[in-house]
């Protein structure tokens, strides 16, 4: 079947779209595949409502709308008859997610989406993990699994976006999967205070700068470090402490630590694992990152390379999963087990919508 996938990721940079054509299986091929960046206003929008505060059904239509044109869009652009396309996996937005008191929230508003586009959409991949006691995060690693079903094992793909997750695939395709702590989103916020832009582009201001092994020191001493997996975080989660921990740098030296604090919590990451892997394969954005990336290959005792290096889009590669996780939801197929969220037994998921 055709499948769109769509997400809009914790970094708040804008909508991923991809297509896949896949059974929930096995991926017969990549369709194109694009990010549309979100303005200013819009992710200053998400931004006030996360936490679940102030006018989150108005942001909700829009952004739905949004997601709409940018479906429209991306068909229009490739030539692709939307009655080709089987469904469309629509991840929404995260605003709140604590699922220890067993509450995940993302915003979309699927029935809204389905009718705009002509397209028969699933959204609300977390809730039925959240609610059976499962972390309702992360959901990418039954792709990965996927994907990664040729390569030799033990392997680790990390996604770094505004929070890092892992997915550790062992030989025989058995799973690990948790968030390993902060991804980009410390970065982003300090950049955008100290820059005016939400991103340290290519690690410039990382790479001008002295990291503080004090404050990465402590930083670990977060209680999340001390949980064992599987385990998931909201996106602001270590921002408290983080900022403690840099305040008073210059903003060099603040971009290089909370680099240092993303590598070192992934480094800590891999002591989780059940055997040691043969390398990392790294997605999400902070693999543009250069800083990023020798951070981590220095502490890190296996090779580290972009995904890449195995021929998968790093871009494309979350919103290609809720194309995939979409199929999945339509024919039964589980999306969880106790080894990717901690739920009890594997779940099913999602939530149906026709146009
Ligand atoms: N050239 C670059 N230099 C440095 N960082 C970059 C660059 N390009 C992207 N990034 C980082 O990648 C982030 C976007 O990553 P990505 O799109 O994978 O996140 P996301 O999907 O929104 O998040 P999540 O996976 O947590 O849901 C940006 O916010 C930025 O921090
Ligand atoms: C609750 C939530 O939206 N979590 C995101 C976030 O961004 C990265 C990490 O934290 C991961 O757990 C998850 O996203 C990916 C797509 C996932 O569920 O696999």
């Amino acid at each position: 079947m055709l499948a769109l996938g769509l997400m809009s990721g914790t970094s708040l940079d804008g909508v991923d779209i991809a297509l896949v054509d896949t059974d929930g299986e096995t991926v017969a091929s990549f369709g194109p595949a694009a990010t549309v960046p979100y303005s200013a206003e819009q992710r200053l929008a998400l931004m006030e409502i996360l936490g679940g505060k102030g006018a989150v059904e108005q942001v909700e239509r829009d952004f739905t709308l949004f997601h709409a044109q940018v479906v429209r869009d991306f068909l229009a652009e490739h030539g692709i008859d939307a009655a080709k396309v089987g469904v469309a996996g629509f991840h929404g937005h995260t605003i709140l997610h604590a699922p220890a008191e067993r509450r995940t929230w993302q915003i979309g508003d699927g029935a809204l989406l389905a009718s705009e586009i002509g397209i028969a959409v699933v959204n609300d991949f977390r809730s039925a993990d959240v609610a059976a006691g499962g972390q309702g995060a992360p959901l990418v690693p039954v792709y990965h699994r996927a994907l990664a079903a040729r390569l030799e094992g033990p392997l680790a793909i990390l996604n770094l976006g505004g929070v890092g997750n892992v997915t550790w695939i062992s030989e025989d395709g058995s799973l690990l999967a948790f968030d390993t702590g902060p991804g980009n989103a410390l970065l982003d916020d300090w950049a955008m205070a100290h820059t005016g832009r939400p991103v340290d582009v290519d690690g410039a201001l990382s790479a001008a700068g002295r990291v503080r092994r004090d404050a990465v020191e402590a930083f670990l001493h977060h209680t999340y470090f001390d949980r064992q997996p599987p385990k998931s975080v909201d996106r602001d989660e270590f921002h408290a402490l983080a900022w403690e921990l840099v305040k008073g740098c210059s903003a060099e030296d603040g971009a290089a630590t909370l680099t240092a604090f993303t590598a070192a919590s992934v480094a800590l990451a891999a002591y989780s694992f059940p055997r040691p892997v043969k390398r990392w394969l790294v997605t999400g954005g902070g693999r543009r990152n250069p800083e990023m990336m020798s951070a981590l290959s220095r502490g890190l005792s296996a090779p580290v390379e972009p995904v890449e290096a195995v021929g998968w889009n790093g871009d494309a590669l979350e919103a290609q999963a809720f194309a995939f996780l979409a199929v999945r939801s339509l024919a039964g197929l589980m999306l969880t087990y106790p080894e990717t969220t901690g739920v009890s037994s594997p779940q099913t998921g999602g939530r149906r919508h026709v146009p």
